[in-house]
């Protein structure tokens, strides 16, 4: 997952760049590995930061006071294609025609057909192997066929539609043309989140784009709207909003994982409240456990995993009138473990993330209540830690159904064999992780969790739990393929292979030393 954002002041005199850095920092959990801006300065000019880390790592004062301009795009980066290559950190830019920057959430499951078209047919150069940069020629092939020196609203929408028409997968995006203004697109199955908002200034109206309405919300932008599937929405520098939905009948499935773990609780996705959806994943968990433990059951307490699952595991507690306590205290330094790039690191930075207060857990019965368990990373380490203070039992529970398939769509999970379900009873599941038993929620009790705050989805992509894949292009040997080049052990090796020409073409990262 990563965060987009875009942003266009009415004020041409005032800069763009401390709000898009402001709103990056917000968006910081979905992506750790890259950040970016690009800003348009009044004369068209574009100026550009970006590198590896996380935003305090690639921004400072003195590089935000050379990003002048009053629009620009930012990006928050964990990678789903190529590598973590500073190269593809992102906003990307391709010159010709008219100077677009582009930054992208998703990941698109017809790239290689999409390169060789690029090559082949459409001429143009590919310097990377981000699926992002192959989605950002499209655009511009699209938009050059118009051969305008000038082009207008109906060209770019024109151009939008004819990614649609070629692109498979989830993809939200932000992107500026220079001298034009900002824009912002949403895949035809509203996969991956992106909505706007408008802010009053004294020169006009201000517009704003964000994969969530927490950017907005933090920098006093209001009336967020989500982008609808298949829905472009263009803000010109002379503040004209145009928007138009491009696809006629739209199959609106958005990603349920952003409810369970990706999104933050206070945002409002596709107008509903992650809290509230969270907050019902709890108790619709309380029920499983009543399930599998019975209404006897031996528990003594309720501890969350930090950060993620507090909300719901508050709600299962109280759902079955069973005491809350934060037995694990977290390093609040330490990023999310699960979008960090390979096993090792994972591992590693779990344990030294969380401390167990023997406290909470000496001679007790506990019931952990993780929001998802994906490659038992978190788990197995909890449980042992668990054990270590002294608990008697252990039993884990989770907010999602076991996660059994591949993700396409922009979480990197992209081999069935590192899920610690995949192919596993849930018995053998609890023995992997060292717990004295495993509970899941149902797919049925997530969506309906989901589901009660919007009656207007009525599908969402759940693929990780079911394995149905919306989107065209997605078979056995598309999954193969994509496990033979992302899976963990496979990850390092195309990364050697790359280094040390990851330097990307404009040597951006020597800038920040
Ligand atoms: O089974 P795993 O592969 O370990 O993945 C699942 C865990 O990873 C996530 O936590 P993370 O530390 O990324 O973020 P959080 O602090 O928001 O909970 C998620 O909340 C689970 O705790
Ligand atoms: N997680 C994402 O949204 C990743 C975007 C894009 N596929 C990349 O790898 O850069
Ligand atoms: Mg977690």
């Amino acid at each position: 997952m990563c965060g987009i954002t875009a942003l266009l002041l009415a004020d041409h005199n005032l800069m763009a760049s401390p709000e898009l850095h402001e709103g990056l920092g917000m968006l910081q959990h979905r992506g750790q590995d890259a950040a970016g801006i690009v800003t348009c300065g009044n004369k068209g000019r574009l100026y550009q930061i970006k590198g590896s880390g996380m935003v305090r790592d690639v921004f400072d004062q003195p590089k935000l006071e050379q990003l002048v301009g009053s629009m620009g795009v930012g990006h928050v980066r964990y990678p789903t294609a190529g590598s973590s290559s500073t190269s593809e950190a992102q906003p990307l830019y391709v010159n010709s025609p008219y100077g677009i920057t582009f930054a992208h959430n998703g990941n698109l499951v017809n790239a290689a057909e999409l390169r060789e078209f690029l090559d082949h047919e459409a001429h143009r150069h590919i310097n990377t192997d981000s699926d992002s940069e192959l989605l950002l020629n499209i655009f511009a092939n699209n938009l050059n066929k118009t051969g305008k020196s000038r082009i207008n609203e109906e060209d770019i929408f024109t151009a939008i539609k004819g990614i649609f028409d070629v692109c498979h997968g989830g993809y939200a995006c932000v992107a500026m043309i220079a001298g034009f203004g900002i824009i912002g697109f949403r895949d035809p199955h509203g996969i991956r989140p992106i909505g706007f908002a408008k802010r009053q200034s004294p020169k006009g109206t201000d517009y704003m784009f964000a994969s969530e309405s927490v950017v907005c919300d933090g920098c006093s932008f209001t009336d967020f709207e989500d982008l609808k599937p298949g829905e472009a929405v263009i803000v010109n520098k002379n503040l004209t909003v145009t928007r138009r939905e491009l696809i006629p009948q739209p199959s609106f499935s958005p990603c349920i994982f952003e409810y369970v773990y990706f999104s933050r609780p206070d945002s409002i996705i596709d107008g509903i409240s992650v809290y509230k959806c969270r907050l019902a994943m709890g108790e619709a968990l309380a029920d499983q456990v009543t399930k599998k433990l019975g209404p006897n059951m031996d528990v003594d307490v309720i501890i969350p995993v930090p950060d993620t699952s507090r909300v719901a595991a508050l709600q299962t507690a109280y759902k079955l009138d069973i005491t809350y306590r934060e037995g694990f205290i977290k390093n609040r330094y330490i990023g999310r473990t699960f979008i960090m790039p390979g096993q090792a690191m994972r591992k590693k930075t779990v344990r030294r993330k969380f401390n167990a207060m023997s406290l909470e857990f000496a001679g007790k019965n506990v019931l952990i209540v993780d929001d998802s368990i994906v490659r038992g990373t978190t788990s197995r380490e909890i449980v042992q830690m668990a054990r270590d203070a002294g608990a008697k039992k252990v039993y884990l529970a989770s907010c999602a159904p076991a996660i059994r398939y591949p993700n396409v769509y922009g979480i990197d999970m992209p081999s069935p064999h590192e899920l610690v379900a995949y192919n596993k009873t849930e018995d053998e599941i609890a023995e992997a992780l060292g717990a004295d038993k495993v509970i899941f929620q149902t797919l049925e009790g997530l969506v309906a969790s989901c589901q009660k705050f919007s009656p207007h989805i009525k599908s969402w992509d759940a693929s990780v739990f079911d394995g149905k894949y919306i989107s065209g292009n997605v078979d056995e040997k598309y999954l193969k393929h994509l496990e033979g080049l992302r899976a963990d052990h496979n990850k390092g090796v195309v990364e050697d292979l790359q280094s040390p020409e990851t330097l990307g073409l404009y040597n951006f990262n020597l800038q920040l030393k």
